[in-house]
């Protein structure tokens, strides 16, 4: 068996997810909730870097997850800063930014970040779901979901069932990268 991933979070749903995503491939998590500096700049520098920091305080491989919201018509903002946003301004706010804007266009951005232990380098896996950003529909129960409509679908996140959103979200990609990777490099946490 190998040993469990320990997750450092502080998201209830983020870790909801990752548990539905995961062990369905028969890679076990458990969880930590250790408030990590989130760094300003670059989301895979910031992810990098929080995943760094996470690893000097558990013994075994970790792994952290930082989730941004990307404008096309903003070059990407709000991004990493995605939460104080939706603090700030709720959904409305977050559609009223674009009023002077065509495009509502964004990226859902998920990175994983994988240390396999102390000292040694972490991996960083960017998933992204494109999509755009719209008036809120569906029940409020996990950040931006209501205002964000991926493509191809009628629906918002928070509108489809947590299936389809696992199936095509920026988290299911980034953890899929990270779930080939483990399973390449399964000495990394044997
Ligand atoms: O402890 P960590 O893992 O950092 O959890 P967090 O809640 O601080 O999360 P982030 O720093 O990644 O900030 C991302 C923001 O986006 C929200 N969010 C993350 N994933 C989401 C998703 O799939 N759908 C909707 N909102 C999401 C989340 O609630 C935060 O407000
Ligand atoms: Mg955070």
């Amino acid at each position: 068996m190998p040993k469990p991933l320990t997750f450092i979070t502080g998201n209830a749903n983020k870790l909801r997810e990752v548990k539905e995503i995961l062990e369905q491939s028969g890679i076990s998590v458990v969880s930590q909730n250790v408030d990590l500096p989130e760094l300003q700049g670059d989301p895979t520098d910031i992810s990098v870097e929080k995943c760094r920091l996470a690893s000097e305080q558990v013994d075994g491989p970790v792994i952290t997850e930082d989730t941004s919201l990307c404008y096309n018509a903003l070059h990407g903002l709000p991004g990493p800063y995605i939460k104080w946003f939706l603090k700030s301004l709720g959904h409305e706010g977050l559609n009223r930014i674009l009023a002077g804007y065509e495009d509502k266009s964004a990226d859902a951005m998920c990175i994983f970040a994988f240390c396999p232990g102390k000292g040694q380098s972490v991996v960083p896996f960017v998933g992204k779901c494109p999509g755009r950003i719209v008036p809120a529909r569906g029940p409020n129960t996990f950040g931006w979901d209501p205002i964000f409509q991926p493509d191809g679908f009628a629906e918002t996140f928070a509108e489809m069932g947590a299936a389809t959103k696992n199936r095509i979200s920026h988290r299911s990609r980034s953890l899929g990268m990270l779930r080939e990777y483990l399973q390449s490099h399964p000495e990394l946490f044997a």
